[in-house]
C-alpha cells in the first residue's frame, strides 16, 4: 500500500506538482507541501466548493487523521468527488514535531497586519491566504456555494465534546440556520458566534472570500494514534457527502444545539498575567457572577454576565494574545 498523503507530508515528500487524473477522471493536483486539491471529471457534476483544513495547530491529531482518511479514500477511487476540495494539512513543521506550533501560534496569523513579525508560521499562513483565495475566486465567477470547515481540537476536555465557532464579520456574511443546522448533522452540539474581528483561519475566509466559514473543535488534542475514544463517525460520514456533493438541506436548527456569543476576550496584557481561577477548568464551564477570573498588575478580571461560561483558558499565551473566552447564551437568532 502507498504511504497516505499525510505520511507522504511528514515524510517531505509533498510540492507543488503538474495536475494528473485518477482512474475515475478525477482531477488532483498538490498544490504546495500538505496542500491538495481535487476536481470532478465532469464539470456539470461539482456542486460546491468545500475547503478542508486541519493541523493549523500541529499537535491536534484527530482532525489531521481524519483529512488524511479522506484523501486516501479519494485517492483509492473509494470516495466520488462531486465538489471542488482543497484539503490543507497547515502546520506540518509543527505536526512532524507533535507541538502546537514553532515559532507562533498560527492561528493568529490571518488577516495579518503590517506589524506581525516575519517567521515561518506567518509564512505558511500568508501563502494558505494566497491557496484560498485563488480557490475561491472560481468559485465566485462561477456563483457556487463556498464553505470552509477549519478542524481542531481543544487542549482542555470540555462539557460539550464537538462546537463551532462562527466568524460573523461586522460587513460579512449574515448568521444562517441551515449552515448551524448542518453543523449539527455533522454531530456538533453547539455554536459559538463571533462577530469581533479576529486573526483566524476561518475568520480570513468568511472576511475575504465569503465562504461559510467554522472553526470545529472535535474533542481534545492528543498524541497520533491515540483518539480511539474520540467518535468522529458523523463528522466523517457528513464530510464523505460534502466531498460527493451532497449537503443536508435542513431546514431548522435542531432544539438541542445550543447557540452562545462570545462576550469578552480576556487579552493578556503582560507577564504578570495570572488565571484565578483552575487553568484545566474544562471547556463550557459556568462562571458564576462575580467570580476572579484573571489578575495582572492593578487590573482584575471579574465575571459581571449572566450565565457566563469559560473557554479556551491558557494563561501561557504570548502578551497581547486571548487568554480566555467568557461566552454567554445567545438569544435572537432564528432557528
Ligand atoms: O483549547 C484551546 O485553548 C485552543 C483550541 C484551539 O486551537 N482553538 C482555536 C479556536 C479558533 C477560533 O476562535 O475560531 C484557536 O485557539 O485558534
Ligand atoms: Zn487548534
Amino acid at each position: 500500500m502507498n504511504p497516505s498523503f499525510l505520511a507522504q507530508t511528514l515524510a517531505g515528500k509533498t510540492a507543488i506538482a503538474l495536475p494528473y487524473c485518477l482512474p475515475n477522471g478525477t482531477h488532483v493536483q498538490v498544490m504546495d507541501e500538505g496542500i491538495i486539491r481535487f476536481e470532478p471529471k465532469d464539470p456539470r457534476d461539482r456542486q460546491l466548493d468545500v475547503v478542508l483544513s486541519c493541523g493549523i495547530h500541529g499537535n491536534e491529531t484527530a482532525p489531521i487523521e481524519l483529512l488524511d482518511h479522506l484523501v486516501s479514500q479519494i485517492l483509492n477511487g473509494e470516495l466520488r468527488v462531486r465538489a471542488r476540495v482543497l484539503c490543507i494539512f497547515g502546520n506540518v513543521e509543527a505536526m512532524r514535531q507533535g507541538i502546537r506550533c514553532i515559532e507562533q501560534d498560527m492561528n493568529r496569523l490571518f488577516c495579518r497586519m503590517p506589524e506581525v513579525e516575519d517567521g515561518q508560521e506567518a509564512r505558511r499562513a500568508a501563502m494558505l491566504e494566497m491557496q484560498l483565495m485563488r480557490f475561491f475566486s472560481r468559485s465566485i465567477q462561477d456563483g457556487k456555494p463556498r464553505l470552509h470547515y477549519d478542524l481542531h481540537t481543544a487542549i482542555h476536555g470540555s462539557l460539550i465534546e464537538k462546537f463551532a465557532i462562527y466568524p460573523l464579520p461586522p460587513h460579512g456574511r449574515n448568521f444562517e440556520p441551515l449552515q448551524v443546522a448542518r453543523l449539527a448533522a455533522a454531530g456538533v452540539d453547539a455554536v459559538l458566534m463571533q462577530s469581533t474581528t479576529s486573526t483566524t483561519f476561518s475568520f480570513f475566509s468568511s472576511q475575504y472570500c465569503g465562504a461559510a466559514a467554522f472553526t470545529i473543535e472535535l474533542g481534545r488534542a492528543m498524541p497520533f494514534g491515540q483518539n480511539t475514544a474520540l467518535d468522529l463517525n458523523k463528522m466523517q460520514g457528513y464530510l464523505e457527502n460534502m466531498i460527493s456533493g451532497e449537503l443536508p438541506e435542513c431546514e431548522v436548527v435542531p432544539a438541542h444545539i445550543r447557540l452562545f456569543k462570545v462576550s469578552r476576550e480576556i487579552v493578556k496584557q503582560s507577564d504578570a498575567f495570572a488565571l484565578s481561577i483552575d487553568a484545566h477548568m474544562d471547556n463550557f464551564a459556568p462562571l458564576p457572577l462575580g467570580t476572579l477570573l484573571a489578575e495582572e498588575e492593578g487590573i482584575q478580571y471579574i465575571v459581571n454576565e449572566v450565565d457566563a461560561r469559560l473557554i479556551f483558558p491558557n494563561p501561557d499565551v504570548s502578551i497581547g494574545q486571548r487568554a480566555a473566552l467568557v461566552i454567554i447564551p445567545a438569544q435572537g437568532y432564528a432557528r
